[in-house]
This record gives C-alpha cells, sequence and structure tokens, in this order.
C-alpha cells in the first residue's frame, strides 16, 4: 500500500526521505533528502567519503537506515530486501565488478535474464534478445570473450547489460565510467539519455564531471553525509558552497570570480564544463581544468 502524502500517482520514481546511516560514532549518511523522477538521470556526486555509496547501499536495501525511509514508486521500501525492490524495477550496478568470470559476456547476459525471469522465465531468452542487448551498450564485438578477459570499461558496460536484462525502472549506477574512454563515454552518455527517454530513472554516483554535467537533468551534492546542494547542472556549477566542497576553487581567489557567479555570466561560462573534483588536478587554479575530467584512480 502506498504511503506517499500525496498519493502514489503522483510520487517520484524514488524519494530518499531525511536518511540516517551512523556506523559507531561516524554518520555516514546524514538527514539526507533527494528524489530522482522517471525519464530523467539524476547524479550523486561528492567528494570520497562523502556517504554516496552508503546512499546506494540504503537505497538498494543493503543497508539499514539508522532513521529516515526510502520509498519507492510511491511504497515505502525501507525494510523490504534486496530481491523484492529488484522484483519491483530496481536495478543496481557497483563499482566492483560482479560478472562471472569463467562465462562469456553473452553467457553472462543469458544467466542475467534467467536470474531475473525466476520461474516465469520458462520461455528462455532468444539468443536475438541478448545480441540486441549486448548491441545497445556497444560491447557486441566481445560477445564470446569470457567476461574476466575483457577490459574494465568493457565488463563495466556489461554489468549494464545485465542489469537491464532485469528491464529496471529505476537504474542505480556507481560510478559506471570508469574505465571508459573519451568516445565510449560520450557513447555511454548517449545511452543514458536514451534509456532515460525510455521513460526509466537513472541514478548515478559518478567522478566524472564532464559526463555528469553533460547527461544530469539534476544532480544532489552530497559532503559529510549531508546534501549540501540540489539543482541543474548550471545551478550546480555555480554553486559556492559546491565549488568549496567539491568542485575546483581557490579560497584566494574572490567569489564574484568563480563561473557563473555573476547574474552576467557569459553563454560560454554557462555552457562549459572544465571543471573537476578538487583533488583530481596538481595545479591549484580557481577552476581546475579537466584533462579528459576524469579522476585518476588514486585520487578516488
Ligand atoms: N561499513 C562501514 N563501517 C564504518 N564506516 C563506514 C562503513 N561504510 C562506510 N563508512 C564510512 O562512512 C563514510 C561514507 O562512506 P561512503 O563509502 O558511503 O562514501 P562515498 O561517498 O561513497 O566515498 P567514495 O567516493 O570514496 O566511494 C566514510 O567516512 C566511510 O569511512
Amino acid at each position: 500500500m502506498s504511503d506517499h502524502p500525496i498519493g502514489g500517482a503522483h510520487a517520484p520514481l524514488l524519494e530518499v526521505d531525511h536518511v540516517v546511516v551512523q556506523f559507531g560514532g561516524v554518520t555516514a549518511v546524514n538527514e539526507a533528502t533527494f528524489v530522482a523522477d522517471a525519464g530523467t538521470v539524476t547524479g550523486l556526486i561528492g567528494p570520497n567519503g562523502a556517504g554516496k555509496t552508503t546512499c546506494f547501499n540504503v537505497i538498494s536495501g543493503l543497508q539499514k537506515p539508522t532513521r529516515g525511509k526510502v520509498r519507492f514508486r510511491g511504497r515505502n521500501v525501507t525494510g523490504a530486501p534486496v530481491h523484492r525492490r529488484s522484483k519491483r524495477g530496481m536495478g543496481r550496478t557497483f563499482q566492483r565488478l560482479e560478472a562471472f568470470g569463467s562465462l562469456s559476456v553473452r553467457d553472462n547476459v543469458r544467466v542475467a535474464y534467467d536470474i531475473h525471469r525466476g520461474l516465469a522465465g520458462l520461455v528462455r531468452p532468444g539468443a536475438k534478445d541478448i545480441d540486441a542487448l549486448l548491441d545497445r551498450v556497444g560491447i557486441s564485438s566481445y560477445a564470446d570473450e569470457r567476461a574476466d578477459s575483457i577490459p574494465t570499461g568493457t565488463a563495466r558496460l556489461l554489468e549494464l547489460a545485465r542489469c537491464l536484462a532485469g528491464d529496471p525502472k529505476l537504474l542505480l549506477l556507481d560510478e559506471p565510467s570508469s574505465g571508459l574512454d573519451e568516445s565510449e563515454t560520450d557513447d555511454f552518455g548517449d545511452l543514458l539519455r536514451d534509456l532515460a527517454a525510455e521513460g526509466r530513472g537513472i541514478l548515478m554516483v559518478e567522478h566524472d564531471m564532464d559526463l555528469v554535467m553533460g547527461v544530469c537533468d539534476t544532480i544532489h551534492v552530497l559532503d559529510f553525509g549531508s546534501i549540501i546542494a540540489s539543482g541543474t547542472p548550471g545551478e550546480i556549477r555555480r554553486d559556492p558552497a559546491v565549488q568549496r566542497a567539491y568542485l575546483g576553487y581557490s579560497d584566494e581567489v574572490p567569489e564574484h570570480e568563480l563561473v557563473g557567479a555573476s547574474a552576467g555570466a557569459s553563454a560560454v561560462e554557462e555552457t562549459r564544463t572544465d571543471l573537476v573534483p578538487v583533488g583530481a588536478a596538481t595545479e591549484a587554479t580557481t577552476v581546475i581544468p579537466a584533462v579528459g575530467a576524469t579522476i585518476p584512480e588514486d585520487v578516488r
């Protein structure tokens, strides 16, 4: 039964409502409240240790919150186990790769179809379904390779294909672009937009600011477990608190010189995406120009 205060029909796809997670004395998530809507791509960003993965664990059912609620499709799922959320249409990929290494890429997707369909899967997916999915995520050429022999970026796309085999209404993607090169990341961004255009909701934890700023409709920023800003990419880029906490910023530079801080910010500034998280560059600059904007593994 729906417990949404304004009724299930108009409820956001996902609502995280004043969620708190404490690990002993550490407050990993502190009253986090945000939504992700169907048909949109939502980014969840923030510095290392900000609580992003813990939020994902609460949403997907791996972590019980100390307080607060998670609603999915208008229903309170806070106490629901992972498989029930999955059945209701929640799919997740992980930072670590979960595929079966000794199986081929194609067989990994076949297994994912079987798992999602369960006993209802009396009719097994045809090779056509599987190959169409591999094609959709752009890894057809690896179909017959063992999953443990493919590049990391390709393996992440395989994770996505396995997730899509369950036809999820909400996709939770944890750093999906790591390991992809620039052109693969561009294609991946197009795929995310396509998936959202089909009516799916996508919530993504991602450090590649070009991707986040380029594909997200809405971004929520976590810092020390709290949401410090929510808005469009343009709003987030201009937010001084976000600049300080996460995006390139130096205290020596007056705030009016921050990207887009003034009402008269130029069109060039409005559209620029050359922002990377603090700590991702060696030079102390106001707004750190991104080189490919992907953070090296060692500063994550
Ligand atoms: N199981 C746990 N036990 C104790 N502390 C934890 C646990 N999981 C996470 N934490 C702490 O909670 C905080 C948030 O961690 P979390 O992994 O959610 O951050 P994150 O934003 O995902 O970081 P990253 O970008 O590095 O993945 C950190 O201080 C972390 O050390």
